[in-house]
């Protein structure tokens, strides 16, 4: 278990970390989300003692950081991938950690085993891939068997063999009971491995929720109907008092889940449907609504938006008159 108490990180007048309060508990995948500047990677140095708190705490199974005797026993952290020295082997590296970690030997082959690195394990570290030092780093991670994981953007750099591979390590670790905090940008990949969220922005706390709850509270779920009787159905859905809207794509779409409701009234007109299908937006859309607010960076782009709309959407609805 990690536990935050209103921790908060300033340097100078930006607050990068601002009183956050929340626990990491075990046995599930916690997703820690945020864009870019949102304070993910100072809270997480944090955590492990790198960066010290402005004001407030943080446990790491009621103790901090550096009160833990060999630490690696207790929590093992990716960070950063490349912090390591690159003119020793991939089995020195380890060897150099498992030694100031009280670890026995034994260990070091073992991990790389896990991480699929044995065949290179005698080659030195700054000859490898991105891939490649990803799972060294995640095999540091594992070396003490420390009840606590944590990943900065483990998946950086990995093939999709390897994203594939580390998913199911992290889904593994949290079944064995461990504690796993995960932070990635891929929210399609988050949305496969992670089973909590922690969701922050400009270093305030905005959800910690389980996924399927996020995604509910925060994206719209609506039906979207096709048919080639569009002005009949609108007219039919206008008078049951169901607001519709209208999409970029062509289609129409009526907001909540009333698809067997819609299906009805239709049938009941013998209105042709070509889609009725109940859609959910995705993490993704998820985030994008929740963060709004609080991204720091944008991109400036002259070219269309992939996400809007090609055209504004025309509320149907009470008020609405066919001309
Ligand atoms: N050593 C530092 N000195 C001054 N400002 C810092 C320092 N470290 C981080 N910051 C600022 O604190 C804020 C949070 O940074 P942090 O790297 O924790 O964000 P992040 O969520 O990890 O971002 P990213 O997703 O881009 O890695 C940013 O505005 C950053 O510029």
């Amino acid at each position: 278990m990690i536990e935050l108490e209103g921790l908060t990180k300033r340097y100078g007048d930006k607050v990068a970390v601002d009183d956050l309060t929340f626990a990491v508990r075990p046995g599930i995948v916690t997703g820690f989300l945020g864009p870019n500047g949102a304070g993910k990677s100072t809270t997480m140095r944090m955590m492990l003692g790198l960066d010290r708190p402005t004001a407030g705490d943080v446990r790491i199974d009621g103790e901090h950081y550096d009160r833990l005797k060999d630490p690696l026993k207790y929590i093992g952290a990716l960070l950063d991938a490349k912090a390591m020295h690159g003119g020793r082997s991939a089995f020195n590296h380890l060897l150099f950690l498992a030694q100031s970690n009280g670890i026995p030997k034994s260990r070091v082959s073992e991990v790389l085993d896990t991480v699929g690195l044995t065949s290179v394990a005698k080659k030195k570290a700054k000859g490898f891939s991105l891939g490649m030092g990803q799972r060294l780093g995640i095999a540091g991670a594992l070396l003490g068997d420390p009840r606590i994981l944590m990943f900065d953007e483990p998946v950086n750099g990995l093939d999709p063999e390897g994203i594939h591979w580390i998913r199911n390590l992290m889904k593994s670790l949290a079944g064995q009971g461990r504690t796993v905090f995960v932070s990635s940008h891929l929210m399609s990949e988050m949305a496969l491995t992670a089973d909590h969220l922690v969701v922050i922005g400009q270093g305030r706390l905005l959800a910690d929720t389980s996924m399927a709850d996020f995604i509910q509270q925060n994206s719209r779920s609506y039906v979207r109907i096709r048919t080639p009787h569009r002005e009949r159905l609108l007219d039919v859905l206008h008078e049951a008092g169901v607001t519709v809207v209208e999409s970029g794509s062509g289609a129409l779409e009526v907001d909540g889940g009333e698809a067997e409701r819609i299906g009805e009234l239709a049938a009941q007109h013998q209105i042709v449907l070509h889609e009725l299908s109940p859609q959910q937006a995705s993490l993704e859309e998820a985030f994008m609504q929740l963060t709004a607010e609080s991204v720091e960076y944008h991109a400036h782009s002259d070219g269309p938006s992939p996400v809007a709309p090609a055209t504004p959407r025309q509320p149907w609805g009470d008020d609405w008159k066919r001309s």
